[in-house]
């Protein structure tokens, strides 16, 4: 069964625009452990828009679930995950002005980059994962980074699942399949929601954590955080 990571940058982002600290995003954080998440996620950004790198410093001290830190490796990141040493770090290509992440590496062209990064962070003990498009190529030039997992990038698949899931998902199928031939983890995210999750997580062979933010803490409005985290583990079963 894959497990679920709850990405809180949400909350930072409701947070933010009062100042203040309503909601509290440490709360929050173990609050959905409480309810029954595996895992934290979070991804600070330059402009720290949402999640701020102290964040991420007060939840390493309470997070006792998997800590996930993604984003791009520039060097405050890379001070930011040295410093802290989450379970796993995940590498993401984002453009600063991104509003939010919208593709994955070209595993290909910066293969020496990224297999530097993943050297230092595997040293230091945290595992790594890198953010790839359902692309062969990809998968392959990633393995040879060194990287312990991928994660599949699946706005794609949100995007078409209405439309046409089994054309939606087959690009994904074929991506896991080599990952799994090569050894390399397997997690997936990116609008991945209550709608379109089941499906993925059924036809994905190896998966192994699914990261869910936006998606989720709309549910959460409606439905509460309890109940909503709830409803996710079970579309993971
Ligand atoms: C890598 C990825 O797909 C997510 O981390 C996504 O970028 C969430 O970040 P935002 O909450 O800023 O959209
Ligand atoms: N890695 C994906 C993630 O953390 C959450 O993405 P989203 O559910 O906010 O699109």
């Amino acid at each position: 069964m894959a497990r679920l990571s709850v990405n809180i940058n949400k909350i930072a982002t409701l947070r933010n625009s009062r100042g203040g600290n309503n909601p509290d995003v440490v709360k929050v954080a173990l609050d959905c452990e409480r309810f029954g998440a595996q895992g934290i996620t979070v991804h600070p950004r330059p402009d720290e828009r949402h999640i701020r790198y102290t964040d991420v410093l007060h939840l390493k001290k309470v997070v006792t679930t998997e800590f996930n830190i993604e984003g791009n490796p520039d060097e405050r990141f890379i001070e930011l995950v040295t410093r802290v040493r989450p379970e796993q770090v995940t590498l993401v290509p984002d453009a600063v002005d991104a509003i939010t992440s919208n593709a994955g590496w070209d595993t290909i062209k910066h293969r020496l980059y990224l297999t530097n990064l993943v050297n230092r962070f595997k040293a230091l003990g945290i595992r790594v994962s890198i953010f790839v498009d359902a692309d062969e190529q990809m998968v392959r030039g990633a393995k040879e980074t060194g990287t312990d997992r991928i994660e599949l990038y699946t706005e794609p698949y949100a995007a078409q699942y209405a439309e046409n899931r089994e054309a939606a998902i087959a690009p994904f199928i074929q991506a896991a399949n080599v990952a799994n031939e090569l050894g390399l983890g397997l997690n997936a995210g990116h609008d991945l929601s209550l709608e379109n999750l089941r499906y993925f997580q059924q036809n994905i062979p190896g998966l192994l954590e699914v990261s869910i933010g936006h998606a989720l803490i709309c549910d959460a409005l409606y439905l509460g955080l309890e109940n909503t985290i709830q409803l996710y583990l079970k579309e993971l079963e």
